[in-house]
């Protein structure tokens, strides 16, 4: 998928939502449990219930590993099923990894080629060489870590360096200087609301992938205050439990679309505020 696409299905759905799939069995209706693949049932009802709400689907593989060689086999039926259905979505593996260059290409190809996501997410503490191989697959993205949404986020990201800049800050200056740079986009959670003023100082026109809407308490109108961009809005914004889990009952997948219908709504009134869709 390229930017131009993904910018015309925002402004097509009014909607810069994404929906994180992250399946956890013990918070699952019981009744999927008899089913051949619970995790891959679930997701593809919550999916059919979504798709016209959202521009983004972001399973994050912790949720699929933790199940051994069947969690996977349900990542790899969910992103088909996606691909499938749905090709016009943008799809995110949200796996935060980076390593030696030779071992991020085999990441790289795992991901982009084999389970075909349009995009990776990953931790930049290795440096421009742990990320220029994901940087190097056309139409393809790499979500680098910039701000993460948690507490201990600051912990080092918020740390001067030696020139009186933030650690993330420099993550993003720098890393827009490697490569293929126009493959990057940055992950910076909702819960951080105040950052993303000095953030856009620096990078004006990166997408911003922002988890932390909902279950985390991040405000949506407080990240677009700052984080929107008028040319090509540039956010994406991410709710998995306040979405997925919004009932426990048979009835979960139209609890998932009211939860995703609330967020769009907002959207649309933010976009329209801003003269953009
Ligand atoms: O900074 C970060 C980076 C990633 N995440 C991931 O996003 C979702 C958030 O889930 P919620 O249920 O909406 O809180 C989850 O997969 C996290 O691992 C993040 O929260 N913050």
């Amino acid at each position: 998928m390229t930017i131009t696409e993904l910018v015309g299905e925002i402004k097509k759905k009014k909607s810069f939502l994404c929906v994180g799939l992250d399946v956890d069995l013990t918070k699952t209706p019981s009744h999927l449990l008899n089913t051949e693949d619970p995790i891959f049932e679930f997701n593809k009802q919550i999916i059919d219930a979504t798709h016209h709400l959202a521009v983004a689907y972001k399973p994050n593989t912790a949720f699929y590993e933790a199940y051994g060689i069947k969690g996977w086999q349900s990542l790899d039926k969910t992103i088909n099923y996606i691909n499938q259905n749905y090709p016009e979505i943008f799809t995110i593996a949200d796996a935060k990894r980076g390593d030696i260059g030779n071992t991020s290409t085999m990441y790289a190809k795992a991901f982009f080629e084999d389970l075909n996501f349009d995009s990776v997410t990953v931790a930049p503490y290795m440096g421009s060489d742990s990320v220029e191989p994901f940087l190097a697959f056309k139409d393809k993205f790499t979500i680098m870590l910039a701000l993460t949404s948690n507490k201990g986020g600051l912990d080092f990201q918020g740390k001067d360096l030696i020139n009186n800049k933030p650690l993330y800050k420099e993550v993003i200056k720098t890393s827009l200087t490697w490569n293929n740079s126009e493959n990057l986009m940055f992950v910076v959670g909702a819960t951080k609301a105040e950052y993303f003023k000095g953030i856009r100082e620096i990078a004006p026109n990166s997408f911003l992938l922002v988890p932390g809407v909902g279950a985390q308490g991040g405000s949506l109108e407080g990240v677009c205050e700052f984080g929107l961009n008028k040319e090509n809005i540039g956010l994406l914004i991410n709710s998995s439990r306040g979405i997925i889990y919004a009932s426990k009952g048979e009835d979960f997948a139209n609890a998932a679309q009211i939860e995703a219908q609330k967020l769009q709504a907002q959207m649309a009134k933010i976009l329209a505020d801003n003269n953009i869709a």
